[in-house]
């Protein structure tokens, strides 16, 4: 007789037939950062889960961050991190810092992956003029080398795909006068799934997802209509970083993204569950005329 818990890890893995054949050659953007950086356990795993998708069939692409690290440099060089609506003011030397450290990043993050016998490129949104930027202001404030994207060129990312490599981007361009601008890495993601028709944008952030009431864990929402995540912005129920995100989130759904999910990358294989099993994890922000699921079969 074969033991069950054989029997149950064969149903973990048929239940993941249906997702496999929906997501078959489909682009998956991933956007990683946050604290969810930080701890190397966590970051194998968001790895691991990304190289998985590669494997089975998807065209994962990673946009990544890395704000934490930047600022650890930024006052290693005895400067103060400063940030304007969730901005890094960004003067000449913390854009050099910024971009030092991000290449870094993406290199570890590049060769991670080829450890797990998957072929990475890593870029910048400088490569083949993969994001082009004019300065962004903060309520007209000039904050300096932030960038606002204006035009993405997804043709390097078209290329690598058919070449059967995983790309990993991180968030600097440059404007007409081939300046470097430092670019959110949400705006970026969200810029990115846009422009390459990805079928699902998933944002691995620090938080469960998105709260009616951020005091109170079990007020965690399942699912958004783009109407419902507006109002939730207008009625002031999400504040600080979770107001650019679910911006990006309505943008990337209003210009064609199918779904996009807001995940805990402190909950190790989130990504994993989310797109691989029946249980609705993190909150999903879905079209107007797309079905909820999970809060009405709850
Ligand atoms: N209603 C809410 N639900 C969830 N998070 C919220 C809400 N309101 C404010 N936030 C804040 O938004 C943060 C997520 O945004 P951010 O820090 O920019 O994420 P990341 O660094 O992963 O891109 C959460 O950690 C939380 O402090
Ligand atoms: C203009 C701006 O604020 N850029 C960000 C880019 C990195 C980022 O977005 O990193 P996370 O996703 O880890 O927060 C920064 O300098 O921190």
């Amino acid at each position: 007789m074969v033991k069950q818990k054989y029997l149950d890890k064969a149903e973990v893995l048929i239940e993941a037939l249906p997702y496999i054949q929906r997501f078959n050659r489909k682009i998956v953007v991933i956007k990683y950062g946050g604290s969810a950086m930080l701890d190397q356990e966590l970051k194998a795993n968001v790895i691991k889960d990304a190289v998985l998708l590669k494997l089975v069939g998807f065209k994962p692409i990673i946009v990544h961050g890395g704000g934490k690290e930047i600022s650890r440099w930024v006052n290693k060089v005895g400067m103060e991190p400063r940030f304007v609506n969730g901005l890094r003011v960004t003067d000449k030397d913390t854009m050099e810092i910024a971009e030092m450290v991000l290449a870094k990043v993406n290199k570890e993050l590049v060769t991670l992956v080829e450890s797990l016998g998957v072929d990475a490129v890593g870029i910048s949104g400088k490569d083949g003029g993969l994001l082009k930027c004019t300065k962004k202001l903060s309520n007209g404030e000039d904050i300096g080398y932030v960038g606002e994207i204006q035009e993405v060129n997804p043709r390097i990312l078209h290329e690598l795909l058919e070449q059967d490599f995983l790309p990993i981007i991180f968030p600097v361009g440059y404007d007409e006068n081939y300046d470097s601008y430092n670019i959110n890495a949400d705006d970026a993601a969200c810029a990115i799934a846009e422009a390459v028709h990805a079928e699902k944008l998933a944002f691995l952030s620090d938080i469960e997802g998105v709260y009616k009431d951020q005091n109170d864990p079990e007020s965690l929402i399942s699912e958004l209509h783009i109407h419902e995540a507006e109002k939730l912005i207008s009625d002031g129920y999400v504040g600080g970083g979770m107001i650019p995100k679910l911006k990006n989130c309505i943008d990337a759904i209003e210009h064609g993204v199918n779904r996009v999910h807001i995940l805990d990358g402190r909950i190790p294989h989130s990504l994993l569950l989310e797109i691989f099993t029946n249980k609705g994890i993190g909150t999903a922000i879905l079209r107007e005329d797309g079905e909820k699921y999970y809060d009405e079969h709850a």
